[in-house]
């Protein structure tokens, strides 16, 4: 059993859209397509991998190292023996071999693009969907059948009004969301909270409606939004400032009593534990939002999620960031609070398969091997090329 060759390409997934640190005018992302020798209903296996929004593509760091390194690697090194297998962990070793710890950067996408390839292939070998191998050897076999989903969105672009802003959140609770995402902090607060409370004219309740600030304020920015928002009291309130800016983020938990929510910038286990040892965040109501894609992969991920268990925290608090379907994989099998949903943005990656239907904010899972790419058509089209 090998791997016999790696492709990648750097796809669009630019948008007209801004949220109060970037626009995506640009946004690119990397597709990563792996191919192996063996043989599934008489065609090799390939898995598929692609990062999340907010990094760009990262062909350049993965042709420069990452394939390499596994091109080079001997087969047989990167074999699972006891599940007849690839071995995500060997991979993961291969991957980061000579790499120094610390300064975590963009390496950490690269890694996490390739990683949800490997697992893609993994599960597609093992002939179930990954949810149901990430239970079977996880969790004695136990999967959540539904995860909760949020909608995301509610970004700024040019010309967008109030108006524009209740109809996007109306059509997603239409389309069977109960708690939607908007973005603040790219105007002045009086700006927001009128934006706000328009979302909340459709929402019904501040309980339904979280807020993302994407690391933009100082600390007393951030608590002057806190101070205005507590009354709302809002699903959570998201980034607030720099992503390593952990004792703003403790100052603003001491102040703000409504749930936090942050960790999508964070891309190791190591930066997850400063967090949860520096940053102040309340395991009894904040949520974190570390994304697999974008911070080394599964590998690291379920590494991140021993430091939580440490540090006294339930994987039911984490909500992951990027709204892609390996997170909902990860949901489902490992028991994680939930998972982000773009039902607009970011496609063909946001998403989830094409039969799929939120039904009061729960999705259930594909039934077919792998992650799952396979039954969402305007992905797979993409993808299938890639190979
Ligand atoms: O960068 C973005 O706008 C995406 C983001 O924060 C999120 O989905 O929470
Ligand atoms: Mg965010």
């Amino acid at each position: 059993m090998k791997i016999t060759a790696i492709h990648e390409k750097t796809v669009s997934i630019g948008a007209p859209i801004s949220n109060a640190y970037i626009d995506f005018s640009k946004m690119t992302c990397s597709v990563v397509a792996l191919v192996t020798d063996v043989i599934r209903d008489g065609k090799p296996v390939v898995g598929y991998g692609f990062n999340s929004n907010g990094r760009y593509g990262q062909g350049a760091l993965m042709r420069d190292r990452f394939l390499a390194r596994l091109e080079e690697a001997d087969p047989e090194s990167l074999i699972d023996a006891e599940h007849d297998n690839l071995d995500p962990f060997a991979i993961w070793s291969t991957l980061m071999a000579n790499e120094k710890p610390g300064g975590h950067g963009e390496r950490s996408v690269a890694v996490g693009t390739i990683d949800m390839a490997v697992w893609d292939a993994v599960a597609k070998i093992a002939e179930v969907p990954l949810w149901r191998l990430l239970a079977d050897r996880y969790r004695g076999g136990e999967a959540d059948e539904s995860v909760w989903v949020y909608a995301a969105g509610g970004y700024y672009y040019p010309g967008k009004d109030d108006t524009q802003l209740k109809d996007e959140m109306r059509s997603y609770l239409d389309r069977g969301y109960e708690v939607v995402k908007m973005k603040i902090g790219a105007v002045p607060l009086p700006e927001d909270l009128r934006r706000i409370e328009a979302v909340l004219d459709v929402v019904g309740e501040g309980a339904r409606l979280a807020v993302d600030a994407n690391g933009r304020f100082d600390l007393e920015t951030a608590m002057a939004y806190g101070d205005a928002l507590v009354p709302y009291g809002l699903f959570w309130y998201e980034e607030a400032g720099d992503p390593l800016d952990y004792l703003l983020q403790a100052k603003l938990a001491e102040r703000y009593a409504g749930p936090l929510a942050t960790g999508e910038n964070l891309f190791s286990h190591q930066d997850a534990r400063n967090l949860l040892r520096h940053g102040g965040m309340r395991p009894d109501r904040d949520w974190l939002q570390f994304d697999c894609a974008l911070s080394y992969g599964l590998v690291e991920y379920l590494r991140t999620l021993e430091v939580l268990e440490e540090e006294g925290w339930s994987a039911r608090r984490v909500v992951p960031h990027g709204g892609h379907q390996m997170s909902l994989n990860i949901a489902a099998g490992l028991g994680l609070g939930g998972n982000e949903s773009y039902p607009d943005v970011f496609q063909p990656f946001g998403g989830f398969a094409d039969d799929i239907r939120v039904e009061k904010g729960r999705v259930g899972l594909p039934q077919i091997p792998g992650v799952g790419f396979e039954a969402k058509s305007a992905l797979y089209a993409l993808m299938k090329e890639i190979a």
